[in-house]
């Protein structure tokens, strides 16, 4: 036997069939009483029933885990954190890493897997059709035949005005007071200091004396003719001209808001969309999302033609979707804090508070959220990272973010796998300090459910996850079939790691991306005490959990059979025996 017997308090009657708890003491009152505090739980008004019941254990069910047998799908990094590190110390910040030429083999991937890649992102906007569908091949069978459990993403290249063509095959410098034309006419390959733009619209509304400036800040120039629709420019900002460059106008020291008419998908985004769908990637993220509608539209589609659920983010990076951001974050599963373009759009130091105030968002709404770009941008060509880098990594795990992202880093970098681990340490680092010095910022949860059983699944979250930490147990179980309660515990960031027991394999996918969550694969049946001994069963044999760990259960199952509708919420608290 693995799991231990119950006290129950049902939410109907609200009836403590009994009050002790077992030797470790834990305590079940005041949780239970915020619990009920803030739910107006009124039973008529539950389609189906709510049953809720918090359950404390000690009792042992002797005989229950006899027959438990079944596969679990526990990822092979995972099996091992808990058994090196110990539950709390393992990493929460999940880590995502864009695949080039320099880790597109399969020892390389394997590597970058072993070293804690959750999520591999495959950006669209470089190389070819093949090549990411050999990517994603390899990934896949990694998963399947090495038991990792990384997830694909695919990026859309999107629309956005950008450089086509600087007369060079990479960068190029630009000198101070040198004349440059910008244009969107073809180049014919022999025209020095002319610039190809993608958009033929790029120029309107600009007048002379705004300022053009490249990706941010690479280098600066003055308006000082309008030729057509072309701009004759003056360097007043020496610098770089890379390949791709976007441009971004100033006048009188204030960055211009410019609605291009470039839809966010464009044809080759449908296309790479309907070649994501066929190749079952778990998440698509969208490039240059200006509001709500592209995302919603995306949705319907993959409902209509996915015949899995793929998650969709939105990547925020202009200035129009901080003006939209709440729409955005509602209508998307998550947000990419695209800092590398959005510092293009708005003042590079107003990244910082906009990166604060996007994470903070998106935990309110509780949807995930991937802080990207220049993490460690040195280790593309250095074996260690600078200070700052690791200021900037920290400062991103002390907000919270639920990922980090590596770009060219471990695309193109010689130090990838290197990057990784820097990323590792640093997160692990921040989330155990923030943890023992009592650093943690709970913010006010805003709530997110409308109707009772909504809201009955929130306070149980948020309660059960006040009770972990309180109650100190090692580690957190869930049961969940889209992934909604493992997402609700991970959003109050407790300290124990939450491991989430699903049978949708695209759940277990998505929640690649959730802060603290390890999901696994189970089979599961309508009845929850024997979810729990089974799993803690096969945990227990795989040498994750062991006799005398302590367990907050949480579950929130709808039976699938029709003799019961009523959904089965509770939390319990077992001792491993
Ligand atoms: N699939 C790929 N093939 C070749 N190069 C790639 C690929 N993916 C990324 N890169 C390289 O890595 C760099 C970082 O990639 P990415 O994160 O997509 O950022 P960005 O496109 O904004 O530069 C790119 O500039 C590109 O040089
Ligand atoms: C992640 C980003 O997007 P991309 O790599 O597509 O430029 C970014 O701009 O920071």
């Amino acid at each position: 036997m693995t799991m231990a017997g119950y006290l129950a308090v049902s939410f109907t009657g609200l009836a403590s069939r009994n009050s002790a708890v077992d030797s470790r003491s834990w305590v079940c009152g005041a949780p239970m009483e915020r619990l009920c505090n803030n739910v107006e739980w009124s039973k008529s008004k539950v389609p189906g029933g709510v049953r809720a019941v918090l359950q404390v254990g000690s009792e042992a069910k002797e005989g229950l885990s006899k027959n438990v047998e079944g596969v679990l799908g526990l990822d092979v990094v995972s099996e091992s954190e808990p058994r090196e590190k110990g539950f709390l110390s393992m990493g929460k910040t999940k880590l995502v890493c864009t695949i080039g030429p320099a880790c597109s083999s399969m020892e390389d991937l394997e590597v970058l897997a072993l070293g804690g890649m959750d999520v591999a992102r495959l950006n669209l906007c470089h190389n070819t059709r093949e090549w990411h569908l050999d990517m994603i091949r390899k990934i896949k069978k990694l998963n399947k035949e090495k038991g990792f459990c990384v997830s694909v993403m695919i990026d859309t290249e999107g629309s956005q005005v950008h450089v086509v063509d600087h007369g060079a095959p990479s960068s190029i410098k630009v000198e101070e007071g040198s004349i440059w034309l910008f244009t969107a006419k073809k180049l014919d390959g022999s025209s020095p200091c002319t610039v190809q733009a993608n958009y033929p619209g790029f120029s309107e509304g600009i007048k002379i004396g705004d300022e053009l400036v490249i990706d941010g800040g690479m280098a600066g120039f003055q308006v000082i003719e309008k030729i057509g629709h072309d701009l004759k420019c003056k360097c007043i900002d020496p610098g770089l001209f890379l390949p791709r460059a976007k441009f971004s106008f100033w006048r009188d020291g204030r960055i211009l808001e410019r609605n291009n008419e470039l839809p966010t998908l464009s044809t080759k985004d449908w296309a790479d969309i309907d070649f994501g769908i066929s190749e079952g990637v778990d998440f698509i993220a969208v490039s240059f999302v200006n509001d709500s509608s592209a995302i919603s539209c995306l949705k319907d589609h993959l409902s209509s033609k996915s015949p899995k659920p793929i998650r969709v983010l939105a990547k925020i990076e202009s200035l129009e979707a901080l003006h939209n951001l709440e729409n955005i974050v509602e209508a998307s599963d998550g947000i990419m804090i695209a800092r590398g373009d959005l510092g293009v759009d708005i003042p590079l130091e107003q990244i910082p508070t906009v990166q604060e105030e996007i994470t903070y968002i998106c935990r309110q709404m509780n949807k995930p959220v991937i802080v990207a770009s220049q993490l460690l941008e040195s280790m593309v060509e250095y074996p260690i990272p600078t200070r700052a880098e690791v200021a900037d990594v920290s400062e991103a795990v002390r907000q919270y973010a639920d990922a980090l992202m590596l770009s060219g880093e471990s695309a193109i970098g010689s130090y990838g796998q290197k990057a990784l681990s820097v990323l590792r340490l640093a997160s692990n680092r921040m989330e155990s300090w923030s943890r023992y010095e009592g650093r943690q910022v709970l913010p006010h949860k805003r709530q997110l459910g409308l109707s009772p059983s909504e809201r009955i699944a929130e306070q149980i979250c948020n309660c059960a996850a006040e009770m972990a930490d309180n109650l100190g147990v090692d580690a957190i179980f869930v049961y969940t079939k889209h992934g909604h309660m493992a997402s609700l515990l991970s959003r109050n960031r407790p300290n124990s790691p939450i491991f989430a027991f699903t049978d949708e394999e695209s759940t277990r996918m998505a929640l690649t991306l959730q802060w603290g969550v390890i999901p696994l694969f189970t089979d599961l049946t309508d009845d929850m005490e024997f979810n729990v001994i089974k799993s803690a069963d096969l945990l227990k044999a795989k040498g994750v959990i062991q006799k005398g760990d302590a367990v907050l259960v949480v579950s929130d199952v709808t039976p699938t059979s029709s003799a019961s509708s009523t959904a089965f919420q509770s939390i319990q608290v077992k001792t491993i025996s």
